[in-house]
């Protein structure tokens, strides 16, 4: 284990997360994801872990450069896990085969589950008894739903990984909609504001009824509303047309750091997150509003359509059975 910086430029003295540790920090977006909370100075310590640790090294000591110019090198980076062993408080998974993506995230399903099989001991023992565990990696719902399968826990156990400290990161299909809601209305994006709920990916549920231009509510006719959804559930075809060999390097970091912030200060924002306290909806993982209260990611839906009420209901039966058959199907030999 080596360190990069000693921390010598207190800055502020958050409450959590006091530690991080980001799993596939040598990939794109692992490294980035450390770089933000480096640069923003989210966290006291970030623990970095990959199997390619020349790589890590190489970032690590980047990273730490970067600080310097930035001004603030509080946070400390460290390749490798906790020496001691002592559990951080929030674990980010972005550990993942390489893309090579055809247009449906669930395409990795078979590979990043044999992945997370692989790398459960390690997640739980970072994770610790308290530690939340953010899954960048995708089919992300899916895979948060295969993980909750995987730990068997209920949330009253002391052990293991509870479902609610599990959760995903899916903002980016919210930024999509605020795009393609702009480009409808010819407006700026920073005027609009609305959340993608349901799956990152086709089971994914815009929230129509929530929409706001200025602050105002906003009612999109159906015609606008059928070419805003054709417009967003075409975002991952259109990129993997594009064959980039990259995922969305700069949208998701910052929108990672802006999630963990958000769980920082008690703040609702929408993630993928165990629908198990949602009495209308099937046990399932796919993205809510929420918020870490005490440690726990708790829902916080507020009133929405009755189509969109059977769009999150339909997304978490269809994220249940991928997760069901994916655990079932592909062992973790395979
Ligand atoms: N949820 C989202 O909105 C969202 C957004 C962007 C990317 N993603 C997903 O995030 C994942 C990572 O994307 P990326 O572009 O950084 O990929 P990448 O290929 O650049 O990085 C993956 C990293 O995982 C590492 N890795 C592989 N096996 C490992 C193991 N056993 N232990 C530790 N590390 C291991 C690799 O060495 C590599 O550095 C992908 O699954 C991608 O689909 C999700
Ligand atoms: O994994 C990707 O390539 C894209 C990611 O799921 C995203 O929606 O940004």
């Amino acid at each position: 284990m080596t360190e990069e910086n000693s921390g010598e430029t207190p800055v502020h003295s958050p409450t959590w997360p006091g530690s991080v540790a980001v799993i596939g920090a040598a990939g794109l977006i692992g490294a980035g994801v450390v770089e933000r909370l480096a640069m923003e100075a989210v966290t006291d310590t970030v623990y970095m872990t990959d199997l390619r640790d020349n790589v890590l090294h190489a970032h690590a000591i980047d990273i730490a450069e970067a600080q310097i110019l930035g001004g603030n090198t509080r946070t400390k980076l460290v390749v490798g896990p906790p020496a001691d062993g002592t559990p951080v408080d929030l674990v980010i998974v972005a550990a993942s085969a390489p893309e090579s993506p055809d247009g449906d995230r669930r395409d990795f399903l078979r590979a990043n589950l044999k992945l997370l099989r692989l790398l459960l001991p390690d997640i739980q023992r970072l994770a610790g008894e308290h530690g939340a565990v953010m899954l960048l990696s995708n089919p992300v719902d899916v895979l948060a739903e295969a993980l909750r399968q995987l730990s068997g826990i209920s949330p009253d156990q002391l052990s293991g990984i509870s479902p609610d400290r599990i959760l995903g990161y899916s903002l980016n299909d919210s930024i999509r909609f605020r795009a393609a809601v702009a480009r409808e209305l010819g407006v700026s994006p920073e005027r609009v504001a609305g959340l993608v709920l349901g799956e990152h990916g086709d089971g994914q549920v815009p929230l129509f009824s929530g929409l706001t231009l200025d602050g105002e509510t906003l009612n999109l006719d159906s015609d606008q509303q059928t070419r805003v959804t054709t417009d967003i559930t075409g975002w991952f075809s259109r990129w993997s047309a594009l064959k980039p060999g990259r995922s969305s390097g700069w949208t998701t970091p910052l929108g990672v750091v802006q999630a963990v912030k958000a769980m920082a200060t008690g703040e609702i924002h929408p993630a993928t997150i165990w629908t198990g306290s949602v009495d209308s909806l099937p046990d399932s993982f796919i993205s809510l509003p929420t918020r870490l209260e005490q440690g726990r990611m708790v829902p916080a839906l507020g009133p929405i359509s009755e189509a969109e009420k059977e769009g999150l209901t339909e997304a978490a039966k269809s994220v249940t059975a991928a997760a069901a058959r994916a655990v079932q199907d592909f062992p973790g030999t395979q």
